[in-house]
């Protein structure tokens, strides 16, 4: 059976549990970007130009995002606290019956949203690095590929808030001190586990070296080739989605005792 990417309750809920959810989430943020990664930078998606006479004239990328969560919402995603909205302004409500959703969160946890800085590091800093320059016109399935890669970066960077909690909740006595002094450094040190990150920055650049190779039946062919290149990844977990996780963290934490 493979690793499961969700919580069903409360007791499968440790420390074990999520990080092999996160590990599976690998696998998910690799292929999204080797998607996007079949279209080049193609900038016009990410500027006002080309969406003046679209409803959300900031980009198009901005367009496809916003009316995609619209529908989403409506087929309750946000209903669930692993989802978070990169517009959360004027999203209508669930249309479903309410799923149960287990609620392990602190329930101050449920404002923090850092989708607006995922956004500006993904399209500032990730999406050059690892696409190529140029403008081939396929907006629409480039922006279709952007939303899978957002969507992605952004549940596991936001399932911080389940790191958090389950660290609490294995040690309260060495968390509380430093959330009643609201000490971001201190508690930045308590979650740090340099060695399962060391782990994960080399898992990444194996799993992309699998994932992304290119497959050819000719023998000749024998020097491998990569959709992107696999040493992009520890590089993009190592300054950008593990900090960000981090940073989850550290806010979650500050609230876990209000
Ligand atoms: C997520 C965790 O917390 C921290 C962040 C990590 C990450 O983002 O992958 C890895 C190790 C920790 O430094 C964890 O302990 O698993």
């Amino acid at each position: 059976m493979g690793a499961c990417n969700t919580f069903s309750n409360m007791k499968s809920l440790n420390l074990d549990s999520i990080r092999e959810s996160l590990i599976r989430q690998e696998d998910t943020i690799i292929f999204s970007l080797i998607e996007r990664s079949q279209f080049p930078m193609n900038s016009p998606v990410y500027t006002p130009a080309l969406a003046s006479t679209l409803p959300s004239s900031k980009s198009l990328l901005h367009f496809i995002v916003n009316q995609s969560e619209t529908i989403q919402s409506q087929a309750g995603r946000y209903e669930s606290p692993e989802e978070h909205p990169f517009f959360p302004d004027n999203l209508p409500s669930s249309l479903l019956p309410q799923y149960n959703h287990p609620q392990i969160l602190h329930p101050t946890a449920a404002a923090i949203n850092i989708n607006k800085t995922i956004w500006d590091v993904y399209v500032k800093q990730l999406l050059p690095l690892f696409t190529a320059e140029g403008d081939d016109g396929n907006y629409v399935p480039t922006a279709t590929s952007d939303l899978q890669c957002l969507q992605a970066i952004s549940r596991r960077i936001h399932y911080g808030k389940f790191v958090a909690e389950v660290k609490y909740l294995d040690a309260p006595e060495d968390y509380a001190p430093a959330i009643r002094a609201q000490d971001r450094d201190a508690l930045m040190k308590l979650l740090t586990f340099e060695s399962v990150e060391e782990m994960l920055k080399r898992r990444v650049e194996k799993k992309a070296k699998v994932f992304a190779q290119e497959v050819s039946l000719n023998v000749v062919d024998q020097k491998e080739k990569y959709k992107i290149d696999p040493s992009l990844l520890p590089l993009l977990y190592g300054e950008w989605i593990m900090p960000l996780t981090k940073l989850v963290e550290v806010e979650y934490l500050l609230k876990r005792l209000d």
